[in-house]
Protein backbone atom coordinates (compact mmCIF):
# COMPACT_ATOMS: atom_id res chain seq x y z
CA UNK A 1 0.00 0.00 0.00
CA UNK A 2 3.12 2.71 1.05
CA UNK A 3 4.75 1.60 -2.19
CA UNK A 4 1.66 2.86 -4.60
CA UNK A 5 1.33 5.75 -2.75
CA UNK A 6 4.75 6.89 -2.80
CA UNK A 7 4.55 5.77 -6.96
CA UNK A 8 2.26 7.73 -6.83
CA UNK A 9 3.22 10.73 -5.16
CA UNK A 10 6.38 10.06 -7.54
CA UNK A 11 4.32 10.34 -11.00
CA UNK A 12 2.08 13.25 -9.46
CA UNK A 13 5.23 15.02 -9.25
CA UNK A 14 7.01 13.94 -12.46
CA UNK A 15 3.85 15.49 -13.96
CA UNK A 16 3.75 18.32 -11.92
CA UNK A 17 7.55 18.95 -13.17
CA UNK A 18 7.67 22.89 -13.64
CA UNK A 19 8.86 24.55 -17.68
CA UNK A 20 12.07 25.37 -16.52
CA UNK A 21 13.27 29.38 -17.55
CA UNK A 22 13.66 30.41 -21.09
CA UNK A 23 10.81 27.80 -22.05
CA UNK A 24 8.30 29.11 -24.57
CA UNK A 25 4.63 28.32 -23.63
CA UNK A 26 2.27 28.53 -26.46
CA UNK A 27 4.96 29.65 -28.98
CA UNK A 28 5.11 33.33 -27.16
CA UNK A 29 5.44 33.49 -23.44
CA UNK A 30 9.11 32.65 -22.25
CA UNK A 31 8.93 31.37 -18.76
CA UNK A 32 11.61 33.84 -15.99
CA UNK A 33 10.51 31.91 -13.35
CA UNK A 34 7.84 29.83 -11.40
CA UNK A 35 6.20 32.45 -8.91
CA UNK A 36 3.58 30.30 -7.27
CA UNK A 37 2.39 26.52 -7.14
CA UNK A 38 -1.13 26.60 -5.50
CA UNK A 39 -3.37 23.30 -5.46
CA UNK A 40 -4.62 23.51 -8.67
CA UNK A 41 -2.33 25.73 -10.82
CA UNK A 42 1.71 26.55 -11.48
CA UNK A 43 2.16 30.25 -11.86
CA UNK A 44 4.73 31.59 -14.17
CA UNK A 45 6.29 34.75 -14.67
CA UNK A 46 6.57 35.53 -18.38
CA UNK A 47 7.67 37.61 -20.99
CA UNK A 48 5.22 37.77 -23.64
CA UNK A 49 7.73 38.18 -26.95
CA UNK A 50 4.58 39.72 -28.80
CA UNK A 51 3.93 42.72 -26.14
CA UNK A 52 7.27 42.95 -24.69
CA UNK A 53 4.95 42.37 -21.44
CA UNK A 54 5.47 40.80 -18.35
CA UNK A 55 2.55 38.64 -17.88
CA UNK A 56 1.20 36.06 -15.37
CA UNK A 57 0.51 32.58 -17.19
CA UNK A 58 -1.63 29.98 -14.96
CA UNK A 59 -0.99 26.19 -15.92
CA UNK A 60 -3.68 23.76 -14.80
CA UNK A 61 -2.01 21.61 -12.29
CA UNK A 62 -1.22 18.16 -14.66
CA UNK A 63 -1.73 15.58 -11.98
CA UNK A 64 -5.28 17.43 -11.04
CA UNK A 65 -6.34 16.24 -14.49
CA UNK A 66 -10.04 17.93 -15.45
CA UNK A 67 -10.82 19.64 -12.17
CA UNK A 68 -7.99 21.72 -12.71
CA UNK A 69 -8.62 22.66 -16.32
CA UNK A 70 -12.39 22.92 -15.16
CA UNK A 71 -11.44 25.91 -12.92
CA UNK A 72 -9.14 27.06 -15.03
CA UNK A 73 -11.38 27.50 -17.94
CA UNK A 74 -13.98 29.39 -15.41
CA UNK A 75 -11.32 31.80 -13.81
CA UNK A 76 -10.79 32.74 -17.69
CA UNK A 77 -14.28 33.04 -17.81
CA UNK A 78 -14.72 35.38 -15.13
CA UNK A 79 -11.68 37.73 -15.69
CA UNK A 80 -12.88 37.91 -18.89
CA UNK A 81 -16.08 39.96 -17.41
CA UNK A 82 -14.20 41.65 -15.04
CA UNK A 83 -12.11 45.21 -15.70
CA UNK A 84 -10.36 46.44 -12.15
CA UNK A 85 -7.07 47.45 -12.09
CA UNK A 86 -6.41 45.59 -8.82
CA UNK A 87 -8.00 42.50 -10.05
CA UNK A 88 -5.68 40.71 -12.94
CA UNK A 89 -7.14 41.31 -16.88
CA UNK A 90 -7.50 38.16 -19.06
CA UNK A 91 -5.30 38.32 -21.72
CA UNK A 92 -5.34 34.63 -23.44
CA UNK A 93 -6.56 31.52 -23.16
CA UNK A 94 -3.90 28.75 -25.17
CA UNK A 95 -3.40 25.03 -24.72
CA UNK A 96 0.35 23.93 -25.55
CA UNK A 97 0.89 19.85 -25.58
CA UNK A 98 -2.29 19.18 -23.84
CA UNK A 99 -1.91 21.46 -21.16
CA UNK A 100 -4.32 24.84 -20.43
CA UNK A 101 -2.72 27.83 -20.08
CA UNK A 102 -4.63 31.22 -18.98
CA UNK A 103 -2.64 34.35 -19.50
CA UNK A 104 -3.62 37.24 -17.23
CA UNK A 105 -1.91 40.60 -16.44
CA UNK A 106 1.30 40.36 -13.38
CA UNK A 107 0.02 42.14 -10.28
CA UNK A 108 2.70 43.55 -8.06
CA UNK A 109 2.87 42.27 -4.60
CA UNK A 110 3.29 39.92 -1.38
CA UNK A 111 0.59 37.89 -0.41
CA UNK A 112 -0.46 38.46 2.83
CA UNK A 113 0.17 35.38 3.73
CA UNK A 114 3.69 35.91 2.86
CA UNK A 115 3.81 39.15 4.92
CA UNK A 116 2.62 37.23 8.15
CA UNK A 117 4.21 34.16 8.25
CA UNK A 118 7.31 35.02 6.18
CA UNK A 119 8.12 38.58 6.91
CA UNK A 120 6.51 38.80 10.22
CA UNK A 121 4.65 41.73 9.91
CA UNK A 122 2.78 42.95 12.39
CA UNK A 123 -1.17 44.38 11.70
CA UNK A 124 -2.92 46.10 14.70
CA UNK A 125 -6.39 46.88 14.70
CA UNK A 126 -6.27 49.81 12.47
CA UNK A 127 -3.72 48.23 10.07
CA UNK A 128 -6.65 45.55 9.93
CA UNK A 129 -9.13 47.23 9.37
CA UNK A 130 -8.09 49.58 7.18
CA UNK A 131 -6.45 46.49 4.32
CA UNK A 132 -9.97 45.21 4.98
CA UNK A 133 -11.59 48.32 3.47
CA UNK A 134 -9.49 48.43 0.75
CA UNK A 135 -10.02 44.53 -0.06
CA UNK A 136 -13.86 45.40 0.42
CA UNK A 137 -13.46 48.02 -2.52
CA UNK A 138 -13.09 45.00 -4.57
CA UNK A 139 -15.37 42.47 -2.94
CA UNK A 140 -18.58 45.68 -3.58
CA UNK A 141 -17.00 45.84 -7.15
CA UNK A 142 -17.50 42.07 -7.64
CA UNK A 143 -20.59 41.70 -6.09
CA UNK A 144 -22.24 44.48 -7.98
CA UNK A 145 -21.05 42.70 -11.02
CA UNK A 146 -22.93 39.78 -10.07
CA UNK A 147 -20.55 37.65 -9.01
CA UNK A 148 -19.05 35.77 -5.49
CA UNK A 149 -15.01 35.03 -5.33
CA UNK A 150 -15.52 32.54 -2.81
CA UNK A 151 -11.78 31.96 -1.59
CA UNK A 152 -10.79 35.32 -0.10
CA UNK A 153 -7.64 34.09 1.44
CA UNK A 154 -4.62 35.41 2.56
CA UNK A 155 -2.61 33.97 -0.11
CA UNK A 156 -4.83 35.39 -2.70
CA UNK A 157 -4.46 39.05 -1.48
CA UNK A 158 -1.36 40.52 -3.21
CA UNK A 159 0.07 43.49 -1.43
CA UNK A 160 2.87 45.87 -2.89
CA UNK A 161 3.32 49.82 -1.61
CA UNK A 162 0.06 50.55 0.30
CA UNK A 163 -1.58 48.61 -3.02
CA UNK A 164 -4.12 45.93 -2.49
CA UNK A 165 -4.58 43.27 -5.42
CA UNK A 166 -6.62 40.16 -5.35
CA UNK A 167 -6.18 37.27 -7.49
CA UNK A 168 -7.10 33.90 -7.96
CA UNK A 169 -10.90 33.83 -9.12
CA UNK A 170 -10.46 29.58 -9.47
CA UNK A 171 -13.56 29.32 -7.28
CA UNK A 172 -15.54 32.66 -7.88
CA UNK A 173 -19.09 31.88 -9.62
CA UNK A 174 -21.69 34.04 -10.62
CA UNK A 175 -24.18 34.58 -8.00
CA UNK A 176 -27.15 31.82 -8.15
CA UNK A 177 -24.75 29.85 -9.93
CA UNK A 178 -24.46 26.07 -8.59
CA UNK A 179 -21.51 25.23 -6.35
CA UNK A 180 -18.68 24.12 -7.79
CA UNK A 181 -18.10 20.16 -8.31
CA UNK A 182 -16.22 20.53 -5.04
CA UNK A 183 -14.35 23.19 -2.91
CA UNK A 184 -11.32 23.07 -0.91
CA UNK A 185 -11.49 23.12 2.97
CA UNK A 186 -9.99 25.99 4.90
CA UNK A 187 -8.67 26.14 8.41
CA UNK A 188 -11.33 27.59 10.82
CA UNK A 189 -10.74 29.77 13.95
CA UNK A 190 -11.86 28.43 17.79
CA UNK A 191 -15.14 30.29 18.00
CA UNK A 192 -16.92 31.51 21.13
CA UNK A 193 -20.16 29.82 20.05
CA UNK A 194 -21.35 27.42 17.88
CA UNK A 195 -22.73 27.66 14.51
CA UNK A 196 -26.22 26.44 14.09
CA UNK A 197 -27.23 24.69 11.19
CA UNK A 198 -29.74 28.24 10.94
CA UNK A 199 -26.33 29.63 10.09
CA UNK A 200 -25.48 27.19 7.27
CA UNK A 201 -28.14 28.14 5.29
CA UNK A 202 -25.99 31.17 4.13
CA UNK A 203 -26.40 33.31 0.80
CA UNK A 204 -23.50 33.32 -1.28
CA UNK A 205 -22.63 36.70 -0.79
CA UNK A 206 -22.41 35.96 3.00
CA UNK A 207 -19.87 33.34 1.92
CA UNK A 208 -17.12 35.68 1.08
CA UNK A 209 -17.93 37.86 4.31
CA UNK A 210 -17.29 35.14 6.02
CA UNK A 211 -14.48 34.53 4.79
CA UNK A 212 -13.15 38.63 5.37
CA UNK A 213 -13.95 37.76 8.49
CA UNK A 214 -11.46 34.82 9.15
CA UNK A 215 -9.03 37.13 6.82
CA UNK A 216 -9.39 39.35 9.58
CA UNK A 217 -8.33 36.87 12.22
CA UNK A 218 -5.39 36.09 10.60
CA UNK A 219 -4.24 39.39 10.46
CA UNK A 220 -4.90 40.10 13.88
CA UNK A 221 -3.28 37.09 15.04
CA UNK A 222 0.29 38.24 14.07
CA UNK A 223 0.06 40.72 17.13
CA UNK A 224 -1.18 37.50 19.05
CA UNK A 225 1.61 36.76 22.09
CA UNK A 226 0.45 33.38 24.07
CA UNK A 227 0.49 33.91 27.75
CA UNK A 228 3.66 32.26 29.06
CA UNK A 229 1.89 32.43 32.48
CA UNK A 230 -0.64 29.29 30.87
CA UNK A 231 1.15 26.48 31.92
CA UNK A 232 -1.40 23.98 30.40
CA UNK A 233 -2.58 25.45 27.25
CA UNK A 234 -6.37 25.54 27.34
CA UNK A 235 -8.09 26.19 23.73
CA UNK A 236 -9.43 29.57 23.76
CA UNK A 237 -11.65 30.77 21.63
CA UNK A 238 -10.34 34.01 19.67
CA UNK A 239 -12.40 36.16 21.41
CA UNK A 240 -11.03 35.58 24.77
CA UNK A 241 -7.25 35.76 23.29
CA UNK A 242 -7.30 39.07 20.95
CA UNK A 243 -7.46 42.02 22.93
CA UNK A 244 -10.37 43.85 20.21
CA UNK A 245 -12.36 46.55 20.65
CA UNK A 246 -15.98 45.81 21.16
CA UNK A 247 -17.27 47.05 17.74
CA UNK A 248 -14.40 44.96 16.18
CA UNK A 249 -15.48 41.89 17.99
CA UNK A 250 -18.75 42.38 17.41
CA UNK A 251 -18.06 43.10 14.19
CA UNK A 252 -15.96 39.90 13.34
CA UNK A 253 -18.94 38.07 14.90
CA UNK A 254 -21.76 39.42 12.15
CA UNK A 255 -18.98 38.33 9.80
CA UNK A 256 -19.24 34.75 11.05
CA UNK A 257 -22.60 35.02 11.37
CA UNK A 258 -21.99 33.85 15.15
CA UNK A 259 -24.85 36.87 16.02
CA UNK A 260 -27.10 38.98 13.54
CA UNK A 261 -25.63 39.12 10.14
CA UNK A 262 -25.44 41.15 7.68
CA UNK A 263 -27.39 41.74 4.97
CA UNK A 264 -25.03 42.00 2.34
CA UNK A 265 -21.26 43.55 1.45
CA UNK A 266 -22.66 46.98 1.62
CA UNK A 267 -24.00 46.99 5.12
CA UNK A 268 -20.95 45.39 6.22
CA UNK A 269 -18.81 48.54 4.33
CA UNK A 270 -21.11 50.92 5.82
CA UNK A 271 -20.19 49.73 9.08
CA UNK A 272 -16.75 49.77 8.40
CA UNK A 273 -16.49 52.73 7.18
CA UNK A 274 -18.31 53.99 10.54
CA UNK A 275 -14.98 52.00 12.39
CA UNK A 276 -12.69 54.43 10.81
CA UNK A 277 -14.49 57.45 11.69
CA UNK A 278 -15.12 56.89 15.09
CA UNK A 279 -12.01 55.73 15.64
CA UNK A 280 -9.93 58.23 13.29
CA UNK A 281 -8.14 54.83 11.48
CA UNK A 282 -6.19 55.67 8.74
CA UNK A 283 -8.85 54.83 5.77
CA UNK A 284 -5.83 53.72 3.54
N1 LIG B 1 -1.84 37.54 -11.74
C1 LIG B 1 -0.86 37.26 -10.88
N2 LIG B 1 0.15 38.13 -10.71
C2 LIG B 1 1.19 37.88 -9.85
N3 LIG B 1 1.28 36.74 -9.12
C3 LIG B 1 0.30 35.83 -9.25
C4 LIG B 1 -0.81 36.04 -10.13
N4 LIG B 1 -1.63 34.95 -10.05
C5 LIG B 1 -1.04 34.12 -9.15
N5 LIG B 1 0.11 34.62 -8.66
C6 LIG B 1 1.04 34.00 -7.68
O1 LIG B 1 0.85 32.59 -7.69
C7 LIG B 1 0.36 32.11 -6.42
C8 LIG B 1 -0.67 31.02 -6.63
O2 LIG B 1 -1.72 31.51 -7.46
P1 LIG B 1 -3.23 31.04 -7.32
O3 LIG B 1 -3.68 31.26 -5.90
O4 LIG B 1 -4.04 31.71 -8.38
O5 LIG B 1 -3.10 29.48 -7.62
P2 LIG B 1 -4.05 28.29 -7.21
O6 LIG B 1 -3.50 27.06 -7.81
O7 LIG B 1 -5.45 28.64 -7.56
O8 LIG B 1 -3.82 28.32 -5.63
P3 LIG B 1 -4.70 27.82 -4.41
O9 LIG B 1 -4.37 26.39 -4.21
O10 LIG B 1 -4.16 28.68 -3.27
O11 LIG B 1 -6.14 28.12 -4.72
C9 LIG B 1 -0.20 33.35 -5.74
O12 LIG B 1 -0.18 33.24 -4.33
C10 LIG B 1 0.72 34.45 -6.26
O13 LIG B 1 1.94 34.48 -5.54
Amino acid sequence: MRLISSLSSFINAWRDYPAEKNTVLGNRYIVQNMIGEGSYGLIYKCMDRKSGQIVAVKQARPSKGSYAEHLLNREAAILKSLQHSHIPAYLDLFTDHRHIYLVMSYMNGDTLEDLIFEQNQKYQEADCVSITMQLMELVLYLHKQGFVHLDLRIPNVLFKNGELNLIDFGLARRIGEPPPLRKPTRPWFRHGRKISSEHHKISQESEDLQDIGHFMLFMLYSVYEPESSQSVIAERSWQEELQLSSELKMMIERLLQLRDPYSGSSEFMKELRWLVNAKNFPSK
